[in-house]
Formats: C-alpha cells, structure tokens, sequence
C-alpha cells in the first residue's frame, strides 16, 4: 500500500512538474558589491545572458535584473563601485540572501582599499550572518593573485558570523563561473 502511494506521488510530481515548471522552482536575492571596475556589471552580464564584452559603462548608483539558471531565481542588485556610491552598499545588501564582494584580482594596489571597504560594509549590524562570496575576478590576467594571496590581503580569516567563500574567477573566459552558479544555487529557497 505504502509503495502504490509513493508511486502516486512520484506520479503526481512528475505531472506537476511537467505541467507547472515553476512550481519547483527557488529563487536568491543577492547584492554584488566592490570597488569601481572589479567586474561587477560583467558578472551580471556573463550570468544573465553570457554576454561578454571590454567595454561597460560604469554602473551609476545601481541597477536591478533577474537572471532565470534552472529552475531558480536570481535577484540581483548589481551596486556601483566608485567612491561617491559605496555608502549605499549598506541599504542594498540589508535582507538579501547573500552578498558577492568582486575584487580584480589583478589590480594588487587596489586591495587595501578594497579589504577597508569590505570591513567597513560588514561591520554594519543589520548585515550580521548573511552569507559572503568573494570573487577575485579577472583571473585571465598575468600577475593575478590567487585566492590564498586574496584571502590573506582582505583577511577574509578575520570575518566572523557568516559563512564566507572566496573564488578566483574570470567573466572574460567564464573559468570557475560553473562553482559560482553552484555557490548561488546553494544560497536559494
Ligand atoms: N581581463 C578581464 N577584464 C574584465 C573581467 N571582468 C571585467 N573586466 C573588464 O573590467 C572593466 C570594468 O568592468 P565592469 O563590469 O564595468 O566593472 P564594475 O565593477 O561593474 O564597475 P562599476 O560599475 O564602476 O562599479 C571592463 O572593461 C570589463 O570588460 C575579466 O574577467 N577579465
Ligand atoms: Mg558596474
């Protein structure tokens, strides 16, 4: 009886399923964040539409996408870089379900600043326990630094109360995006 029963809902799954994609589906709302010209914009480019390209405009103050991978939902804000926008980091990564901080890996000088605008970021109550992935992006570059030099220059070991990752990635040549979908994936409901 049990089995006839399992077999009904399998069936019926499979009809659901079938019928109604959605009705499976999951979603993630996230917030990319990092300095000006880490790559930002390209990640939500690459991953929304596989569009790769040298030249993007820099982002004023944000914008909004949903990008559909599968059967899951991603709500992203993809937040500008420079200077003059990186006090409201804070306002858009309050409720999301994780926060992608994108460093260019290749840009060495630039990572004091970019380690003091990450604490800086965390640092605010309301953002405590949301999970982080950081991306040490452009990975295509001669020079780059590997994730063990990235960890060690944010001090990404000195963060607490979250679940922290960090990759090296390239949105010029895609490498390593697959283990960034799958990070994404693990963040959605
Ligand atoms: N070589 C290389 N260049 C990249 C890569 N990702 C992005 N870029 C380039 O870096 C520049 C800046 O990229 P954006 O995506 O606009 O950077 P952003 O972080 O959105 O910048 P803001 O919007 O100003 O904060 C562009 O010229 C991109 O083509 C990469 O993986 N490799
Ligand atoms: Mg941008």
């Amino acid at each position: 009886m049990a089995s006839f029963f399992s077999s009904l809902f399998q069936w019926f799954s499979g009809q659901v399923a079938r019928v109604h994609p959605l009705f499976f589906s999951k979603q993630a709302e996230i917030s990319v964040v990092g300095l000006q010209a880490s790559g930002k914009t390209s990640f939500v480019n690459v991953i929304g539409s596989g569009q790769w390209s040298e030249e993007v405009v820099p982002t004023v103050a944000f914008n909004f996408r949903k990008v559909h991978r599968g059967n899951i939902t991603l709500k992203i804000w993809d937040v500008a870089g420079q200077p003059r926008y990186r006090s409201i980091w804070e306002r858009y990564c309050n409720g999301v379900d994780a926060i992608i901080f994108v460093v260019d890996s290749g840009d060495k000088e630039k990572f004091d600043t970019a380690r003091f605008e990450l604490h800086q970021l965390l640092s605010h109550p309301s953002l405590s326990g949301v999970p982080l992935l950081v991306l040490g992006n452009k990975n295509d570059l001669e020079g780059h630094a590997p994730v063990d030099e990235l960890i060690k220059a944010l001090q990404l070991d000195k963060i607490q109360n979250r679940p922290v990752s960090c990759y090296s990635c390239s949105m010029k040549s895609q490498h390593n995006l697959d283990i960034v979908l799958q990070w994404l994936a693990g963040r959605s409901h």
